[in-house]
């Protein structure tokens, strides 16, 4: 992306935004609250145009795409988001393969709803996030961690080739969050996949990402290899005093 402006009204979120992120790297985006992370994550998945300034995602500008381009693209990119965005009457079963609706014809996505499809994929992502035993569940029936586990069990079976996820272990103890991010950072290493990942957690970072991007007020204020930095070089992303 270059030269990206968002605005939403009068509140500037991101402000003159050069980046370009290559293929098979892990970038952990770090900056304290209200720094314009999600932004820049919903610039990348196409759900925000920019205000100015141009964005390519897997080497297409979204905004040029319609129809069945569209979906492949939708395909490729894979979100865990901050609010999960789970359907909660749902059984888990239909929420982790919604992963997979953009990459299904619409009569296969509409058939899955009464006789759930590719069950056995969706079975392995919840055994790997630790969730075998709740398969026809309904979603909104468990904890906050556990439907965590679940947004990032839909992007698992999702396979895509570009995984932004928002802070994605922010409802996990240290080892769910440790194994989240190990599982996250696999999945795409598997395939030469991409991931940036919104993390609060500078360790977490720093363990398993190849780079970092620090933004504050909207602006980029760091672009390092992670093996470049220290988690005091991070603290003051992270609102911590040196
Ligand atoms: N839909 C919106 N309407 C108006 N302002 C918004 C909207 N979404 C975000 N903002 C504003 O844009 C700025 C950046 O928000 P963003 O959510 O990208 O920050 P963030 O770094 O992800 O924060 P956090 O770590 O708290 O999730 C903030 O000032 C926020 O208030």
């Amino acid at each position: 992306m270059s030269g990206v402006e968002v605005r939403y009204g009068g509140t500037t979120a991101l402000t003159g935004l050069d980046l370009t992120v290559r293929a098979g790297e892990r970038v952990a985006v770090v900056g304290p609250s209200g720094a314009g992370k999600s932004t820049l994550l919903r610039l990348l998945n196409g759900s925000l145009t920019p205000s100015a300034g141009s964005v390519e995602v897997l080497g297409v500008d979204p905004r040029t795409l319609t129809g069945r381009d569209q979906r492949r693209l939708r395909a490729r990119v894979g979100t865990v988001h901050q609010q999960l965005e789970l359907v909660g009457p749902l059984r888990v079963v239909h929420n982790v393969n919604a992963g997979r609706l953009a990459a299904w014809p619409v009569w296969r996505a509409a058939w899955s709803l009464l006789r759930p499809q590719g069950v056995p994929e969706v079975a392995a992502a919840l055994a790997q996030v630790g969730l075998s035993q709740r398969l026809y569940e309904r979603t909104d029936r468990l904890s906050g961690g556990q439907q965590q586990r679940v947004a990032l069990a839909r992007v698992l079976v999702q396979r895509p080739d570009l995984v932004l996820a928002d802070e994605p272990a922010s409802a996990l103890d240290p080892a769910l969050a440790e194994r989240a991010l190990t599982l996250l950072s696999t999945s795409v290493a598997e395939r030469g996949g991409t991931l940036l990942a919104c993390l609060h957690d500078p360790a977490l970072a720093l363990r398993h990402c190849t780079r970092v991007v620090g933004l504050v007020e909207g602006r980029l204020v760091l672009d390092a290899p992670a093996d470049a930095l220290g988690p005091g070089d991070l603290a003051e992303f992270y609102g911590m005093s040196r």
